[in-house]
């Protein structure tokens, strides 16, 4: 006779570390107890006092985002080594830990997207800002149209330097930012227009309708993929902002950092 308890905790035995996503806190204090692993918490805000603290910036609704982000999060922080056996427990169905994951921590498989909230010149706020905005017009399409858009995000006067105006500006002379929701309205207005959305460090919208100008030379994106996303690729490269484009042909979003696509994910999830 085998029970339940003893096939599923398989998934837990010998691991190095136990990674807990949104814990509630008598379940955090309850992990803290365990002996002989490393805790590390993932979550929006660290509400338990965890020491060792990976920092969400959205909720990943896709579990293996969620994972793929605090396991990345985790190597960055020196929480957890390459090759380590990490149990991630997660709330998937309900409101407390419902599920948990058998994960090899492995820096051969590192998207970066770790690195793209907290290594960026822009504040993390304001890249999340720009997801979000990029996933709605991706879900909604502009009058149930599927539309593409570039945003530029970061190093705004070098990006500047590095494009030229297709069209004048609506945002010349005005001091709006990103997350604010008429702002909103009016980037997915714009987006049906041609080039690229500049936004500085801290979420203000410089211009719109920019043609970037970087060099694609030593650029490497993915084939298949056009000049929207070449223009993404180049101007990470060529400067020290991220990149977030929205493709209309397949619906997808994506983002650039120092040339590479980092994340990739489909707004339909979200
Ligand atoms: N250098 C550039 N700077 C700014 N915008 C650009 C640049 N190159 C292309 N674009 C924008 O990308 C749009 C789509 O171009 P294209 O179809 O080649 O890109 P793509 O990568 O295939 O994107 P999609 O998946 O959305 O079709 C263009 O209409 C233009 O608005
Ligand atoms: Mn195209």
């Amino acid at each position: 006779m085998t029970e339940p308890r003893e096939l599923v905790g398989d998934i837990v035995s010998d691991v190095d570390a136990l990674m807990l996503f949104s814990p509630s806190s008598s379940y955090h204090e309850r992990a803290a107890a365990v002996d002989g692993v490393e805790l590390v918490v993932v979550a929006k805000e660290n509400s338990v006092d965890a020491e060792q603290f990976v920092e969400l910036p959205l909720e990943f609704d896709e579990l293996t985002e969620r994972v793929r982000f605090g396991i990345e999060g985790a190597l960055d922080n020196g929480f957890v080594s390459d090759g380590d056996i990490l149990a991630c427990a997660a709330r998937v169905f309900g409101d407390d830990i419902d599920t948990v994951s058998r994960v090899r921590a492995d820096e051969d498989r590192h998207s970066g997207v770790y690195d793209l909230f907290v290594n960026s010149r822009a504040d993390p706020a304001v890249i999340r800002d720009v997801l979000d905005v990029v996933i709605e017009l991706g879900k909604k399409g502009q009058k149930g149209k599927p539309v593409g858009a570039l945003f530029v995000v970061g190093d705004a006067g070098k990006v500047m330097n590095k494009s030229r105006p297709l069209s004048y500006n609506p945002f010349e002379k005005s001091h709006v930012h990103v997350g604010d929701p008429i702002v909103n309205v009016m980037l997915k207005e714009f987006s049906r227009l041609d080039g690229a959305f500049v936004i500085s460090d801290a979420g203000k919208i410089v211009s719109a309708y920019r043609y970037l100008e970087a060099s694609a030379e030593g650029v490497d994106i993915p084939k298949g993929l056009g000049t929207r996303h070449m223009a993404a690729g180049a101007v990470t490269r060529d400067t020290n902002a991220i990149a977030v484009v929205l493709s209309e042909s397949d619906g997808l979003v994506r983002a650039f950092k120092g040339g590479e696509l980092v994340l990739e994910l489909d707004p339909e999830g979200f």
